[in-house]
């Protein structure tokens, strides 16, 4: 045993004051430190008597030490145990039967002392309290309590472990704000409070613990501005992360660019503006910069990245940034990944960046950028990912033949590339993605461009490209291909029916001519494009009856089913003038004929719509779905109904290939015309999102019109509520509550046509797997008119508490009133029952008895839905304050659907992507 081994040995026992003072003199473990000091003192004098019997006398005290030390760590440990919960049994070896406490679950003591040093407890399901007997253990340096359930605020009392040097506490339900007694932790060199619920601003206090290396509090809801003085005395920071607390309102405080050992500084999300400030070109040590996200304008400080040797990862995407490219930003050669994407820098991308050797992502898409590109940067070795699209850069690709390139995707779309697409691209055999349409390319495709065995997405659509389209063989993973708006000639490769995963061809737009091969009939087509060639023959039947027909308009020679020229009449084109007019007449007279008979039969007809001619419906698929009107109509009887509401019943159709699809059958007692409701579908058919639920196609007879969504087997949130129960766990709801929004916002504000649900309710929301829910029944009013859709929602009493006060009063319908709906899904979602119960003792709609109950003392509380753990209240009472600011009397005061979907998410649990692995500087904790 070395000297240096013995004086720690004895540090914790022959200097008493070291300890925690309350250890000493009370308790249990008072007394076992006074045995001790007794044991210490026969230790000197054995010392004294006998240098010979130094060795042996040592190993006894060291046994005997460690034995007492044994006894009351652990106790402390178990003291802990017992106010934590413990669902899994983690601890289940933390027992007073197990006499070595060093090796229970996640405790590590001195090789030594034998003192505990490290208590790391993370990712086990532990709940309770944090207790901070553990502050008894002398040479506790590392708590580690991530990823866990605790749910109170910031544990203050830990500050009395006066070693602490780590703590971290990140992905639990810590609340709260970050307290002024944050300095009393005045030892800690990692504080780790990310991915919790802690609000408020940031205290100045926290700058007073100038020993902290880390400083993690990303992922938190702290708000206000970020002080500057808070990072006067932090100089020995490391990494510091404020980034996803987007209620946070300040700019970049120029301190933190003196920070000189900052290594990683992540404030994305921050809710920052303002420029970036000049102090940060010192920040020479740094390794990771992410301000992405945030309001920041202004341009990159002139010389950043000089200086910086470690550089590796830097992120300016998504602010409001100009200037031009960060021309030393690779200074260090170390630089990785570079994200510049959707600011608005200007200028030409310099030849500099040709010589950053370790780039695999670059991506300065929906800039502002021109100019020709430097041809070195294509072929940097360590390239991966490539994204300029949406900028204004000109110039050829170069030839990458013999550059042992790695790209995997490239994106370049919407430029001004002029030139051809060259053949070394087809060699790239990482390639999963190129797009480069709505730029100038020429020429012929080279035959080796769709090589790659990885290829799955392929865009040159809207280019001048000429020749033929090349045989596609090797790409066995392809699923689009879109060719559209060149001058291509040629036949369809028939290979493109032997790719397996092929889901979406679009060669419209070009001078293809011969017959679409039969093969591709093997193919589960989503999209299959051809319109505007030169195409000609029968169109495979299942592309025929499976897409829309305008895919294939345009093409004079083609002809099938459903085409204006159908092929069976093709064959009859040499029969004479005379004998065409005979048949006329006599198909005239059979027409009044059946006139007359139609007649008659009218009334019949409408009385039994379930048993329609086929002759009458017409049948439109946006999927292919092998099913024919007849096997429609059979399907839509009593047995197979699943709901039925104000506008028409549902029923669930199996079609012949197994599949199941639900049928909606709405009234068109406006009765309009097939071409209008058909424009109007075909248009809400296209928003595609993964909160909105598919139609697939529908079928169209004058009196009524059959529309055809994917069948979700759950069904719907309406019929869950209705389930006396109901039992669902708050983050089911929150993910149900969070994905509706986000459906809804797709359909105010990104789809292209701004569609108005109108019809929100739990009835209309579906549910998917894993709780993934689908909007269903938008826009009906477009399909069946204005004044039968009112006519509709009238005669519908259950709808009623869904609809905003202002409705009827209003002539046009409006965002805020499907925000007013929504506002109601959610209380119904709190509540834990439906909008409407009638029949029960609370008759009160959801809206009316909410509004009653919220002003009461603990009225609130009373509100929500008892089944769910009280760990959820706070969650739930942010959104029971947001569904009564959706179900506002007035539409001026509701929230925009947008703030809706942002409030949601921000309660949702994050997963954090890894972005890059970060080697934390370690404590003094012994392992
Ligand atoms: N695509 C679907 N998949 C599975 N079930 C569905 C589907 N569409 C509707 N349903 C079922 O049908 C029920 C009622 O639907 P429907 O739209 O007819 O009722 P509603 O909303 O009360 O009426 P309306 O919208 O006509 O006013 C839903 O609660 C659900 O159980």
């Amino acid at each position: 045993m070395s000297l240096l081994e013995l004086k720690e040995l004895r540090l914790p026992v022959l200097h008493p004051l070291s300890l925690p003072i309350k250890s000493l003199h009370h308790g249990r473990a008072g007394k076992k430190k006074h045995r001790l000091e007794r044991a210490t003192t026969s230790s000197h004098l054995a010392m004294a008597s006998s240098f010979a019997h130094q060795a042996l006398f040592l190993s006894i005290f060291l046994s005997f030490l460690s034995t007492l030390n044994s006894s009351s760590e652990s106790d402390v440990l178990l003291t802990f145990k017992s106010s934590v919960e413990d669902p899994i049994l983690a601890l289940s070896n933390w027992s007073p039967n197990s006499t070595d406490h060093c090796n229970w679950t996640g405790i590590t003591c001195s090789k030594s002392t034998f003192l505990v040093t490290s208590i790391d407890l993370h990712n086990l399901n532990l709940s309770g309290d944090i207790y901070p007997s553990i502050c008894k253990l002398p040479q506790l340096s590392n708590l580690n309590l991530a990823n866990n359930y605790f749910n109170q605020p910031i544990p203050l009392q830990l500050s009395e472990c006066i070693g602490l040097v780590t703590l971290n506490l990140s992905n639990n339900l810590i609340w709260g704000t970050l307290p002024d007694q944050i300095f009393l932790f005045s030892s800690l060199v990692t504080l780790d409070l990310s991915r919790n619920r802690i609000g408020g601003e940031i205290p100045l206090s926290l700058g007073s613990l100038g020993k902290l290396q880390v400083l993690n509090l990303g992922s938190n809801s702290l708000s206000g501005i970020i002080h500057p003085p808070v990072f006067k005395n932090l100089s020995e920071l490391v990494l510091l992360d404020l980034s996803q607390n987007p209620s946070l309102a300040s700019e970049l405080p120029l301190e933190i660019g003196r920070l000189a050992k900052l290594r990683w500084l992540l404030m994305q999300k921050s809710g920052l503006f303002g420029s970036i400030p000049a102090s940060f070109l010192d920040l020479h040590e740094l390794e990771a910069l992410d301000l992405s996200q945030n309001n920041l304008t202004g341009s990159i400080p002139l010389g950043f990245g000089l200086g910086f040797l470690k550089l590796a990862y830097v992120d300016f995407s998504l602010n409001m940034l100009s200037g031009s490219f960060p021309t030393d930003v690779c200074y260090g050669k170390s630089l990785k990944d570079l994200s510049l994407h959707e600011n608005s820098f200007t200028g030409p991308i310099p030849s500099i960046i040709e010589k950053c050797s370790s780039l695999e992502r670059f991506q300065v898409q929906d800039n502002g950028f021109y100019g020709e590109l430097p041809p070195g940067l294509w072929s940097l070795p360590e390239l991966k990912l490539f994204r300029a699209e949406n900028n204004h850069i000109s110039g050829q690709l170069p030839d990458l033949i013999g550059s042992p390139s790695r790209l995997e995707q490239v994106q370049i779309d919407n430029n001004n590339f002029t030139g051809g697409i060259p053949r070394g691209f087809g060699l790239i055999h990482t390639m999963y993605r190129f797009s480069a349409s709505l730029n100038s390319f020429s020429g012929n495709l080279p035959e080796n461009i769709f090589d790659s065995p990885l290829l799955s997405i392929i865009n040159l659509s809207h280019n001048s490209l000429i020749g033929s389209i090349p045989e596609l063989k090797n790409c066995r993973k392809l699923v689009s291909l879109s060719l559209a708006d060149n001058s291509l000639t040629g036949s369809i490769p028939p290979s493109l029916g032997h790719l397996p995963v092929l889901t979406y061809i679009d060669i419209s737009n070009n001078k293809l001519s011969g017959e679409i091969p039969q093969d591709l009939q093997n193919l589960k087509l989503a999209l299959f494009n051809v319109s505007f060639n030169q195409l000609s023959g029968s169109v495979p039947l299942s592309l025929v009856s499976g897409l829309p027909a305008s895919f294939l308009q345009g093409n004079p020679d083609l002809c099938g089913p459903g085409l204006p020229n159908p092929c069976n009449l093709s064959s009859k084109r040499q029969s004479s003038r005379t004998s065409r007019l005979i048949w006329v007449v006599i198909l005239i007279s059979i027409v009044v004929g059946i006139l007359l008979l139609t007649a008659g039969l009218y009334a019949v007809y409408t009385l039994s719509r379930n048993k329609s001619s086929c002759g009458t419906w017409k049948l439109v698929f946006f999927y292919p779905l092998r099913i024919t009107e007849e096997e429609l109509l059979m399907a839509l009887v009593e047995k197979n109904a699943i709901g039925e509401g104000a506008f028409g019943k549902v029923h669930v159709v199996q079609i012949p290939g197994g599949e199941f699809v639900a049928v909606k059958r709405l009234l068109n007692s406006s009765n309009l015309s097939f071409g209008t409701v058909k424009a109007e579908i075909k248009n809400l058919a296209k928003a595609r999102h993964r909160n909105i639920a598919k139609l697939l196609g529908f079928c169209y007879s004058r009196g009524s019109i059959l529309l055809i969504f994917e069948y979700l087997q759950k069904g719907s949130l309406g019929d869950a509520l209705r389930k006396p129960d109901f039992s669902w766990d708050w983050r089911f709801r929150l993910k149900v509550a969070v994905g509706t929004a986000q459906g809804l916002l797709y359909l105010h504000k990104d789809y292209v046509s701004k569609i108005l649900h109108r019809n929100i309710k739990s009835n209309n929301i579906l549910i998917g797997d894993d709780f993934e829910p689908k909007m269903t029944d938008f826009g009906l009013d477009r399909i069946i008119g204005e004044a039968c859709y009112k006519s509709s929602v009238a005669s519908e009493l259950g709808s009623y508490c869904y609809m905003p006060p202002e409705y009827g009063c209003f002539k046009k319908p409006t965002e805020q009133m499907d925000v007013y709906s929504f506002g109601v899904v959610l209380l119904e979602l709190l509540t834990g029952r439906p909008a409407e119960q009638p029949e029960s003792r609370e008759s009160l709609d959801v809206v009316k008895l909410v509004r009653r109950k919220v002003n009461m003392t603990n009225g609130a509380f009373q509100i929500l839905d008892p089944k769910i753990s009280s760990s959820a209240q706070q969650d739930m009472l942010e959104v029971l304050d947001l569904a009564l600011r959706c179900t506002s009397v007035l539409p001026e005061k509701r929230p925009s659907i947008a703030d809706v979907v942002r409030s949601l998410q921000s309660l949702e649990p994050i997963v954090h992507p890894p972005v890059f692995s970060i080697e934390l500087p370690s404590g003094n904790s012994e392992h």
